[in-house]
């Protein structure tokens, strides 16, 4: 008998085949070449992707026997869950796996941001010594404004209340006590744009987050405000923000993700007051291990007919799923 087929559509980590052992036949494509991707998928039994495959309702009728997608990941705004679930094929994702490195890529992207730490790099490389140039600012006392109080919302808290940064907080469907048992004030949103130094987000991209930090929002900052996008684009509007950061509205601001990615050319990437990383926050070997393993135990576990705690789409259904 044939073993079932899992289709890689992205770079996972080889943990991530370790995991799966020998009762499949593992195939590797570029979920990003659309014609493979749809000629692979055919014949897959499941699907694994980080966030550069889009898997969208047209991926998935091209797959009649799909039963699992995993996103080694967290975000699934790549993936079609509705188009998934009609069609009854589970949606699992690994929303541990790499929330303490994304939390740790936006440490670095607050401290870069407030000591202008790449643009000091790039000019003694050529050749300048310009101290005067680079005058940064602390981030102990001031205020931190996390907006998204989930798990990388709370570990960037947590890391940055060590460097004496008072964190402010806005979620609203996080519990009011949640916040301030980790010494964490919750916010109404405009409190905490009037009020924060440093502003990141962390939240998933949806309609309802899609410019949330819009061309309004950004009226009601202090000017010395400095803006940390590691959710996704479009969150903190992209045009708002040059606006904004060019009218000299906000002092400074560091992205790791974009509307459009893979995004190599941004109006924002000539501003001397941005920070750019291309959508690292997972990638260390600790996360991609982790989301590799915990992904590949999720697929074999569904392909099993076994329930999937991590499943994002009808987890009390997994059974009843394509069979
Ligand atoms: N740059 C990167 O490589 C990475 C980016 N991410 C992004 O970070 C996002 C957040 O990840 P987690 O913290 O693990 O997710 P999470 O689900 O633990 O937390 C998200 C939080 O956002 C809150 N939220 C939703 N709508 C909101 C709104 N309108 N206003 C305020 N809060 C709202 C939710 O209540 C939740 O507490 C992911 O969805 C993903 O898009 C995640 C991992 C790596
Ligand atoms: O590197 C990746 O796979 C993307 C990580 C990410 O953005 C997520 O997990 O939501």
């Amino acid at each position: 008998m044939s073993k079932p087929v899992i289709l890689l559509a992205d770079r996972l980590s080889p943990a991530t085949v370790d995991a799966l052992g020998s009762a499949y036949e593992v195939r590797h494509c570029d979920g990003t070449d659309r014609a493979e991707l749809l000629a692979q998928v055919a014949a897959a039994d499941a699907l694994l992707v980080r966030s550069a495959t889009r898997v969208d309702a047209e991926v998935i009728a091209a797959a009649p026997g799909l039963k699992v997608i995993g996103r080694a990941g967290v975000g699934l705004d790549n993936i079609d869950v509705p188009a998934a679930t009609a069609a009854g094929v589970l949606v699992v994702n690994t929303p541990t796996a790499n929330v303490v490195s994304a939390a740790e890529l936006t440490c670095a992207l607050l401290l870069a941001v407030a000591r202008h730490v790449p643009q000091a790099d790039a000019t003694l490389r050529n050749g300048r010594w310009e101290r005067g140039r680079f005058t940064g600012t602390e981030l102990s006392g001031k205020v931190l404004g996390v907006v998204g109080l989930g798990r990388i919302g709370l570990l960037v808290a947590q890391r940055m209340a060590a460097f004496g940064m008072t964190v402010i907080a806005h979620d609203p469907h996080v519990a009011p006590e949640r916040a301030t048992a980790h010494g964490i004030e919750p916010v109404p949103l405009d409190d905490l744009l009037t009020r924060c130094d440093f502003l990141t987000v962390h939240l998933p991209k949806t309609a309802e987050t899609l410019g949330l930090i819009g061309r309004e929002e950004l009226k009601k900052v202090k000017p010395s405000v400095r803006v940390v996008n590691v959710a996704r684009g479009g969150i903190v509007d992209e045009d708002a923000l040059y606006e904004a950061l060019t009218e000299g509205r906000v002092a400074g601001a560091a992205l790791d993700v974009y509307v459009t990615e893979p995004c190599t050319e941004s109006p924002l990437f000539a501003l001397d007051n941005v920070v750019a990383t291309p959508h690292l926050g997972a990638s260390t070997e600790e996360a991609q291990e982790k989301a590799g393993v915990f992904v590949a135990r999720s697929v074999a576990r569904a392909l099993a007919g076994e329930p999937v705690a991590e499943a994002a789409n009808a987890p009390e259904r997994a059974l009843s799923l394509r069979a």
